[in-house]
């Protein structure tokens, strides 16, 4: 038997209390395929991320979900930058068709959307389905008919709700709660710890990530991990009003663990911390295994 590990304490947020999540909480969210499974059953992600612009954002969310484990990728976003996802990932499917969650935005500058981008949120914001919205796509939480999770750094939060940022970088657990609550929408804002707010009044707070993290890319990672997370927990998510926050804090924390492996106390590349992500992912799952 393990030696129980004293739960780290709780931060208190001027108006939730932030419980910490840890690497046993998030061990117990992660789906482990069974023997009559096939790719349909597991989850299918659709992703509309990347532009002509940041192909490079599609490149490493769509190389994150897979990392993570899903049943199939669906890239749905605009040419170029479908060209370079499939170049690096052959498995991704380019075709749409029926998936159980979907991540958008990552990638994407709301100022200048194309018409299959915008055409591609449409859908997606009326599908009723679990979806993540991520940088361009944050204004999106206005269309949607689901199940939300919006992955905001500190800039995005404070344009998207028009705050000051200095009121956000001040007290990031308050702002967290706060956009959660005026928006009815989980939220998950990303910094040295991470904050994750729900509609319910439910405050988890993340902060395995070393500070070598605080790089461009790390973000469209973890959307790619929230993606496939989210496509492989539909059922959970139906049944259970904060699994959204949950996962959201899974992802930070499986994030947070990969960049510390990639990193070994040194620099690291997004795709190094996405290369780390099964072997973090087998150690979660061994972790459960022997509770
Ligand atoms: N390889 C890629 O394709 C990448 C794409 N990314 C995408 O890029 C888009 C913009 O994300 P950001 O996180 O940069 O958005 P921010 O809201 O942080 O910044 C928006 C713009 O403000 C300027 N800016 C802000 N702070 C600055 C500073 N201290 N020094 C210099 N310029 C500053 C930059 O011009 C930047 O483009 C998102 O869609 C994101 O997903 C980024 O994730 C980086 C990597
Ligand atoms: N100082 C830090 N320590 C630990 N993690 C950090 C730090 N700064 C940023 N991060 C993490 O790195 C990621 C950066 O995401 P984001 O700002 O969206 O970057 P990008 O848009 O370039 O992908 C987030 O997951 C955030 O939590």
């Amino acid at each position: 038997m393990r030696p129980t590990v004293a739960r780290p304490p709780i931060v208190n947020g001027m108006t939730r209390d932030y419980t910490p999540w840890t690497p046993d909480d998030a061990a117990a969210w992660i789906a482990v395929p069974r023997e009559d499974d096939d790719k349909y059953r597991r989850g299918v992600l659709g992703m509309v991320t990347g532009s002509d612009q940041y192909p490079g954002a599609a490149v490493l969310g769509a190389e994150a979900a897979l990392h993570t484990g899903l049943g199939m990728l669906r890239y749905l976003g605009p040419e170029r930058a479908a060209s370079f996802v499939l170049q690096r990932r052959p498995e991704a499917v380019t075709s749409p068709g029926r998936v159980q969650a979907w991540l958008l935005g990552s990638g994407i500058d709301p100022s200048n959307l194309d018409g299959v981008t915008t055409d591609r949120f449409r859908v997606a914001a009326g599908s009723g389905l679990p979806i993540v919205l991520d940088a361009g796509a944050l204004e999106v939480r206005e269309q949607t008919s689901g199940p939300v999770v919006l992955t905001p750094h500190f800039r995005e939060l404070s344009k998207a709700a028009g705050w000051k940022l200095d009121e956000v970088a001040a007290d990031p657990a308050g702002a967290a709660a706060r956009a959660a609550d005026e928006w009815q929408a989980t939220v998950l804002l990303k910094g040295h710890r991470t904050y994750v707010a729900s509609p319910s009044g439910l405050g988890l707070v993340a902060s395995s990530a070393p500070s070598w993290l605080a790089t461009a890319g790390a973000g469209d990672a973890l959307g790619g991990i929230l993606g496939a997370l989210v496509a492989t927990h539909s059922d959970e998510i139906a049944n259970d009003e904060d699994a959204l926050a949950r996962l959201a804090a899974t992802a930070s924390v499986v994030h947070g663990l990969a960049a510390a492996r990639a990193s070994g106390g040194g620099p690291l590349t997004v795709l190094g911390l996405i290369e780390a992500v099964p072997a973090t992912i087998a150690g979660l799952v061994s972790r459960s295994g022997s509770r």
